[in-house]
């Protein structure tokens, strides 16, 4: 096969008009439930509102440092009944790295702490002042912080959306033997990510970013992957490669590379694309207990639900 016709089967987004890629990497306007304008402000509204509820009614630690970093906070949910022993969810707002916080990401609260999970939210320093190295860096000591905190835990469950994915997917492949602990990694639900950013390098989305081919081929968990396929530490956990109908083409090709990727090098990972959602309510609907990705989510983690 010719060496052009290899490279535009292995990254088809380099045959778009900057045009194009730019409306690929747009999630918003894919939506078809309202007008593009509207869609990240109630995104906004129902994480705010959210995580307003989730303060109000349920036990709380906010703030709590995981860093020595002014950003480096997570907030933590508890259930109601009193035990050391829990599965631990933690989530990864995206907002393209330089959008997003925590103080509007605690969608899935309500639903997971009924089940007697406990949740914590994330946060991260976003761009500009964070580069995309310190993000990486920061959502992996959170998890090592997690399991410090509560070495009893029955489970740390990773969830990450959009941008957030790219962050839990990072985490995923981190090598744990320099951090001292070994986190219990129960399984990975990655919603509407990005595993590849060469693509974003030449969107808008870069303009705070700043990122060189160096830094996007460095963070790039589908290229490291192919590059270094880096087998799972047995036993492998699940991994929930999730993609909404209403995503872009490239996001959904995206997700479908990386969960193959994830399952030739032996991760028990699957793909599955959510009908009727998009890039925002497939995690809106998070608040909801009979919600499909809310009932995925718990018949993962609890089995005999
Ligand atoms: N300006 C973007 C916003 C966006 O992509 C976004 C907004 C909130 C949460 C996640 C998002 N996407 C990836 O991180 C858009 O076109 O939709």
């Amino acid at each position: 096969m010719a060496a052009s016709a290899l490279s535009v089967r292995e990254t088809p987004w380099k045959i778009l008009s900057a045009e194009e890629l730019e409306k690929q990497y747009s999630p918003s306007r894919w939506v078809i439930r309202m007008k593009a304008e509207e869609v990240v402000s109630t995104f906004v509204q129902t994480g705010n509102e959210a995580t307003r509820k989730a303060r109000a009614t349920r036990r709380n630690q906010l703030n709590v440092p995981y860093g020595d970093g002014e950003g480096e906070k997570m907030d933590i949910y508890f259930p109601d009944e009193d035990s050391k022993a829990f599965p631990l969810f933690l989530f990864i707002h995206g907002g393209y790295w330089q959008n997003g916080s925590k103080d509007d990401s605690a969608f899935m609260v309500k639903p997971l702490t009924a089940q007697g999970m406990v949740v914590a939210i994330v946060a991260y320093d976003i761009a500009p002042k964070g580069t995309l190295d310190q993000m990486v860096a920061q959502v992996t000591r959170s998890v090592v912080f997690l399991q410090r905190r509560y070495p009893s835990n029955k489970g740390i469950y990773l969830c990450g959306h959009s941008a957030g994915a790219h962050l839990a997917a990072m985490v995923l492949l981190a090598s744990w033997t320099k951090h001292g602990v070994m986190p219990n990694l129960q399984g990975f639900f990655l919603v509407s990510g990005i595993y590849d950013l060469e693509p974003i390098i030449s969107t808008s989305q870069n303009a705070p970013l700043h990122l060189t081919l160096e830094d996007a081929q460095r963070n790039s968990p589908q290229r490291r992957l192919e590059m270094a396929p880096m087998r799972p530490v047995a036993p492998a956990c699940p991994v929930l490669v999730v993609v909404a109908q209403h995503d872009s083409p490239e996001f959904q090709r995206q997700s479908r590379e990386f969960c193959e990727a994830l399952c030739r090098v032996g991760w028990e990972a699957s793909f599955q694309q959510l009908r009727g959602l998009d890039h925002f309510d497939i995690i809106e609907n998070l608040t909801q207990e009979d919600d499909v990705l809310t009932q995925i989510i718990l018949k993962t983690i609890f089995p005999t639900l």
